[in-house]
């Protein structure tokens, strides 16, 4: 539905220098699907984002959107954003405070090319507040809305003009934590009802992880990774992806051997370790290993089978829902996520259990050696 091939866009900025903001940025979206931009901020997301809707001019590169090519340096083709078909939603609602839920709504559809009936428009508004459960509140002025209603309402305003494609730019950033939580469950609701292709932009991990479809995870203008929510969880690619989305342990070391079918044997501090590895390394090279706080088990009896360890309880911090454990093995300091029965007190000697296919190996760098994102001073 959505294809974008080798986008790259560069901005001068005020030292005259180039900025590299979106590089070699390749993605496919299939019809139906969210599809998020997860990363850092500056990381090129939203230049991107501007780029599928035409609001900016990329310097080289594809778009098509169902077929049609809307960019192409190679062609000369720019279409205009308002030939695009596209909807988009902003962090900022941008809604007309001096016009009411109805006014707000039919707004796209009043300055838009087709003209419409009186009729015509009624039904496509109300159609389009029922849709984010709006109806009834037509004629509120859109500042005596809650912000969570202001953002359904700025949802309304770009569904109304049934979009081919939607793109929403942070677009649950200003609410507070709990709405936030509501409104994602609303989002992905909606979405998927309406079966609508968007395109989701976020820094927000949680967010990407609960709302997507894929996530393209993204750092200094680059694509870093691509997967399902759970491959770029369980199976980050990377130091960067693993650290940026969720919480885990880097443990230190070097390959032993390889033992088949993606797996390796590597000597660390806190012991000899069985890990996954999606790369098949040379016995000597080091590399480091990604192990999730839940998916270390703590436990007084050693365990049968994976990888084990021994340690003591350092720290032991109740969060209600699970206990956070700091666990020293030798000179190592592990964290481990447990259930609340869990009752060892600190100082507790343990064992840990880690499955070898929850146990990840990296070879990279903790930074991709992306270059920096400055990289050249313009000649004036
Ligand atoms: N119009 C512009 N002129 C100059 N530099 C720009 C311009 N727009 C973006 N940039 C730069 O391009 C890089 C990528 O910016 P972009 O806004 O795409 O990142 P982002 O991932 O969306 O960040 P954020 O989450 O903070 O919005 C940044 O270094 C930014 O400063």
């Amino acid at each position: 539905m959505l294809n974008v091939r080798a986008l790259y866009k560069e901005f001068p900025n005020d030292q005259g220098e180039t900025v590299k903001a979106a590089q070699d940025i390749t993605l496919e979206v299939p019809e139906g699907k969210l599809f998020t931009m997860l990363g850092p901020s500056g990381c090129g997301k939203t230049t991107t984002l501007r780029s599928i809707a035409g609001l900016e001019r990329p310097t080289s590169g594809e778009i098509t959107v169902d077929g049609k090519l809307m960019y192409s340096s190679e062609k000369k083709v720019f279409v205009q954003p308002n030939r695009r078909d596209i909807g988009m939603v902003f962090q900022s609602y941008a809604i007309w405070p001096h016009m009411d839920v109805f006014k707000n709504t039919a707004f796209p559809l009043e300055v838009g090319k087709k003209k419409l009936s009186k009729k015509q428009i009624e039904e496509k508004v109300l159609r389009a507040l029922h849709v984010v459960a709006l109806d009834g509140l037509e004629s509120r002025e859109a500042t005596k809305l809650s912000g969570g209603q202001q953002q359904r309402l700025a949802l309304a305003r770009a569904l109304v003009m049934e979009p081919k494609l939607l793109l929403l730019d942070e677009p649950l950033s200003n609410l507070d934590a709990k709405l936030r939580e509501r409104m994602r469950f609303e989002l992905k609701r909606l979405q998927r009802d309406l079966g609508i292709t968007s395109i989701y932009v976020t820094h927000d991990q949680s967010e990407a992880l609960a709302l997507s479809n894929q996530i393209a995870v993204m750092n200094a203008g680059r694509i870093i990774q691509i997967g399902t929510p759970r491959e770029i969880y369980e199976k980050p690619g990377s130091q960067f992806v693993a650290d940026f989305i969720g919480s885990t342990n880097f443990v230190e070391g070097v390959v032993e051997s390889v033992v088949g079918e993606g797996y390796i044997l590597a000597k660390t501090k806190i012991g000899l370790i069985k890990a996954y590895s999606a790369q098949e390394p040379v016995p000597g090279s080091k590399v480091v290993i990604s192990i999730r706080p839940e998916n270390i088990h703590v436990s007084h009896e050693r365990p049968t089978d994976g990888n084990v360890a021994e340690g003591q309880i350092d720290t032991r911090i109740f969060l209600g829902e699970y206990v956070d454990l700091q666990l020293k093995v030798g000179e190592s300091l592990l964290q481990a996520r447990t259930h609340p029965s869990l009752r060892y007190p600190a100082g507790t000697q343990v064992y840990l259990g880690m499955d070898p296919e929850k146990c990840i190996a990296l070879l990279d760098a903790k930074s991709p050696p992306a270059e920096k994102i400055v990289v050249s001073k313009a000649v004036s």
